[in-house]
């Protein structure tokens, strides 16, 4: 089973305005609810794959609620852990370019961060545990590598899809699998990078410091992906791109299926690109046949290991 835990969950509200102006009063021609939180996409596109999956985190409040009723929708197991707190709002404004508004975690007591861990504890060597994005600021700055440990102990196979100083804190812990774009990959290392060679050339350093799997995203410019074995990279095809909120974890949850299936990484990393590519052609999170039309039309290739070094 693969066990996605969202510390932060949200709704994210997609809202469209045709021609939006700051300061000014706009009315939108459409407005769209989710349940979002880079876990519960994974968990949602996991689910619409086949794979085996459950989502845990935090939830609280009308917009908690409002997440566990769309999960049950769409037959995703969940096992939320309740907070007093009201769970945040985000906003997604579309007007020519994405304008992202990520609101505030509620504060989450010592007693609610305890029950999760506890959660985590019940992991076995058959799952993943999967940590995706912002951690609450009133969680201890050592939590998630709490979670990460934890799971360990039971023999689970952990990937982390978190930036910023999140991120820089569970590299340590050599996750099996990360997936940062190549922004969050410059602020990481306070470095440019810019061009798949430099993507793949630090991602090396991130495989020779003992993480497994490295899938750099770089938007519609492409993806690398690095292990110890080998560096490739791909090439998404052209498309209209109508909604690239959920892209990053459409790869993160693709990767791990087809891993989970049995395919070789290079393989996943193929159906992963397949996957962030569909969505960003979807208005919500791509379907399996959607994936499965855009994969033959993905164009992947080997890199010289020599050029990244
Ligand atoms: N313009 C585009 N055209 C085709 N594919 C795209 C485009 N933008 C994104 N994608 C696909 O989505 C994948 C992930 O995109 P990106 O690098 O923006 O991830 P991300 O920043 O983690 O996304 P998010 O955090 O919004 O989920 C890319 O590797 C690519 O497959
Ligand atoms: O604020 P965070 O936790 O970093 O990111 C949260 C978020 O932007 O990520 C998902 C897309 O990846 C959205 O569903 C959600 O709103």
């Amino acid at each position: 089973m693969i066990y996605t835990c969202t510390l932060n969950p949200a709704v994210d509200y997609v809202v469209r305005v045709e021609d939006f102006q700051a300061g000014g009063l706009n009315r939108s021609e459409s407005a769209d609810l989710y349940a979002g939180g880079k876990g519960i996409n994974v968990s949602r596109l996991l689910k619409r794959l086949g794979s085996d999956t459950c989502a845990i985190g935090f939830a609280g409040g009308f917009t908690g609620d409002f997440i566990k009723s769309e999960l049950d929708r769409e037959g995703v197991f969940h096992r939320f852990t309740s907070v007093n707190g009201t769970t945040r709002i985000n906003v997604k404004l579309k007007s020519g370019t994405e304008t992202e508004i990520n609101g505030p975690a509620p504060v989450i007591s010592e007693e609610e961060a305890n029950r999760l861990v506890q959660v985590t504890s019940e992991l076995t060597e058959r799952d993943w545990l999967h940590i995706g994005g912002s951690v609450p600021s009133s969680l201890p700055a050592d939590y998630a590598g709490t979670l990460i440990d934890t799971a360990r102990k039971k023999g689970a196979r952990v990937v982390v899809d978190t930036s910023g100083a999140a991120l820089k804190e569970l590299l340590p812990y050599n996750p099996f699998f990360i997936k940062p774009n190549h922004h969050e990959l410059s602020e990481l290392l306070g470095t440019d990078v810019n061009t798949k060679e430099e993507a793949a050339l630090i991602a090396k350093k991130l495989i020779d410091g003992g993480i497994e799997n490295v899938i750099v995203s770089m938007g519609g410019e492409g993806a690398v992906f690095v292990n110890k074995e080998s560096v490739y990279f791909a090439s998404p095809p052209t498309g209209t791109v109508k909604n690239t909120v959920g892209a990053g974890d459409s790869m993160v949850a693709a990767f791990m299926a087809k891993i989970e299936a049995g395919l070789e990484p290079h393989k996943a990393f193929h159906w992963a690109v397949a996957a962030g590519s569909a969505t960003a052609f979807s208005d919500d999170l791509c379907t399996k046949a959607e994936v499965e039309q855009v994969y033959s039309r993905v164009k992947i290739m080997k890199l010289e290991q020599e050029g990244t070094q």
